[in-house]
């Protein structure tokens, strides 16, 4: 196995893959990126920082590439649904760089607040500006802590020992939480009303870039200081730039930019700001952890396929996945066959584990069928490790429940969406080693394949239907490759699940909807 180190990594870990059996590493730091594709189909693992950009077009030219290694936290550097695409594993190291982040924040805002890159550079310049360079005290200050992770939290019981007060806010943990903890839990309003110091701590999402704009700093009190050592773009840099000018903010501490590097920008250049180059992770400690804990996650997937700290697969044990592998495929269709079934919003989702799953650990099958509920919603943005997180935010309640009772099969998955509208019923099993079949969608026992573009269409149970179906398609050169039929247990309807070569047009799916013998038609993909 060839692993290539793109980016600086601590030397521990580059150790680590020297001494490992079967590996071989070569560290080649800097490549342009035609440089890089021209070498990476040699490689089975790609070991990255934040410099090397994992794009789709790399990942094409990666004919081998089983795994890519972020040393750190952040992928906004890594295509994760282009890797998802080809297979390939993205796993970061999400805690071994915290601390030294959080200290960074709390430096910056030090820094920032007694004006010590200010003095150092104006002693420089041979002046004394004791006067001009006068600062601030944080000790009762109130400090607003947007974002309570991992770096968040030590962020703000770094504060509270100097002495700040700190406010939280972060929508996804539960104010018990934050309270329990010591702080307090409040919503933006109030903290951008009350906070002295603000801080941002939260990833780089759609709804997280520009969180902190023109609106922010209005509602922030007058001279406010603003650090951001998270990701660029989570303050917008061109309404701090005015806030900072009108006044209205007092400083801003950043270590991370919108472009890195940002160039000579004027939000750089403002003598109210202090900047570091994305230095958040940069100390001896953090280094060696991160590079460390990627190079063991690396050798232990490419030795035994154990998947840890994995942001498009679960994290299990080679083992575990060979066996559950199968059923985590049968969830994800499941889960997406249900956001394609279902009216409504969906408030609750039921995972039924039915009959003999051999003491598998299924938790991650649950998570599967998330994942699959919410990719036809936010697409590619969802993975094993936010899922739960994404169906918590849209309110979704998820219950698991599993008994030894299965009818028909030796196992199966029965997965509930309940709306606000409707409740349905889609149970699942795999055929042979890892077939996944639906085989019941409420009231109708079938065997189809989950796969590709499908329609499923509701009619009455008499001769000709079928036939009305396939005349129309085939007007429309559409072709079927498969046709599913299941009966109603009770009942005059049949469903069929047509499965085509290309996906079925509006106007075609509006005309069979028309057939006399049609009651619904629901396109569906896979
Ligand atoms: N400067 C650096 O070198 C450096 C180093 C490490 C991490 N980071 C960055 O720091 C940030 C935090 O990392 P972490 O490990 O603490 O992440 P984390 O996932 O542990 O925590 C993020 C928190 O943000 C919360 N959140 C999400 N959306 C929110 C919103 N709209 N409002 C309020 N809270 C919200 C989440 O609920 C979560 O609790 C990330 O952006 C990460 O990329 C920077
Ligand atoms: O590798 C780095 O220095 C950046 C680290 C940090 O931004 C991260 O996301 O872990």
């Amino acid at each position: 196995m060839k692993v290539l180190v793109s980016d600086n990594l601590g030397e521990d870990g580059i150790r680590m893959f020297q001494e490992a059996s079967g590996i071989e590493v070569d560290v080649k730091t800097g490549l342009e990126a035609d440089a890089l594709k021209a070498i990476i189909a040699d490689y089975d693992a790609l070991v990255i920082r934040s410099a090397t950009k994992v794009t789709e077009e790399l990942l094409q030219a990666a004919t081998r590439l089983k795994v890519v290694g972020r040393a750190g936290i952040g992928l906004d550097n890594v295509d994760i649904p282009a890797a998802t695409r080809r297979g390939v594993v993205v796993m970061n190291t999400p805690t071994g760089n915290v601390v030294t982040t959080a200290e960074h924040a709390i430096a910056m805002m030090l820094a920032l607040t007694r004006n010590i890159p200010t003095g150092t550079a104006s002693l420089r310049d041979g002046r004394w500006e004791k006067k001009k360079l006068q600062g601030r005290e944080i000790f009762n200050k109130v400090l607003g802590v947007i974002g309570y992770g991992k770096i968040g939290a030590i962020v703000a019981d770094r504060a509270r020992g100097l002495k700040m007060n700190v406010i939280i806010h972060d929508p996804f943990v539960t104010p018990e939480q934050i309270e329990k903890a010591g702080f307090e839990s409040v919503d933006l309003e109030a903290l951008y009303a009350r906070a002295d110091y603000i801080t941002v701590h939260v990833p780089k999402l759609k709804n997280t870039v520009g969180m902190v704009d023109r609106a922010a700093f209005d509602k922030m009190k007058d001279g406010v200081m603003v650090v951001n050592c998270a990701r660029g773009g989570i303050v917008n840099e061109s309404d701090l730039y005015d806030a900072i000018v009108a006044g209205k903010v007092a400083g801003a501490a950043l270590d991370v930019f919108e472009t890195e590097p940002p160039g000579q920008a004027p939000l750089i250049s403002h003598e109210r700001v202090i900047c570091t180059p994305h230095l958040g992770a940069s100390t001896r400690e953090a280094q060696t952890n991160v590079a460390v804990a990627i190079a063991r996650q690396i050798i232990d997937f490419l030795a035994a396929g154990t998947v840890v700290n994995a942001v498009n697969m679960p994290s299990v044990t080679g083992e575990v996945l060979e066996k559950i592998g199968p059923y985590l495929t049968l969830a994800d269709r499941m889960g997406c066959l249900q956001a394609q079934l279902v009216q409504g919003p969906i408030k609750e989702v039921v995972v039924e584990f039915c009959g003999d799953f051999r003491e598998l650990d299924l938790s991650p099958v649950s998570t599967a069928v998330l994942k699959g509920i919410l990719t036809p919603v936010v697409k590619d943005d969802v993975n094993f490790v936010n899922a739960h997180v994404m169906a918590q935010q849209r309110g979704i309640k998820v219950t698991e429940t599993s008994t030894a009772e299965s009818d028909y099969y030796v196992n199966q998955i029965i997965v509930r969406a309940i709306t606000t509208e409707m409740e349905s019923v889609v149970s699942g099993t795999i055929f042979g080693k890892k077939d996944p079949r639906i085989v019941k969608i409420d009231k109708f026992r079938l065997e189809m394949i989950p796969h590709g573009h499908m329609a499923l269409i509701q009619n009455i149970d008499k001769p000709g239907s079928i036939g009305e179906i396939g005349t129309t398609l085939g007007r429309y050169n559409i072709n079927i490759g498969r046709m599913q039929v299941g009966q109603e247990e009770e009942g005059d309807r049949n469903i069929i699940f047509l499965t085509t070569d290309t996906p079925i047009p509006e106007e075609v799916v509006a005309e069979m909807r028309q057939l006399s013998l049609v009651k619904t038609v629901t396109p569906l993909e896979f």
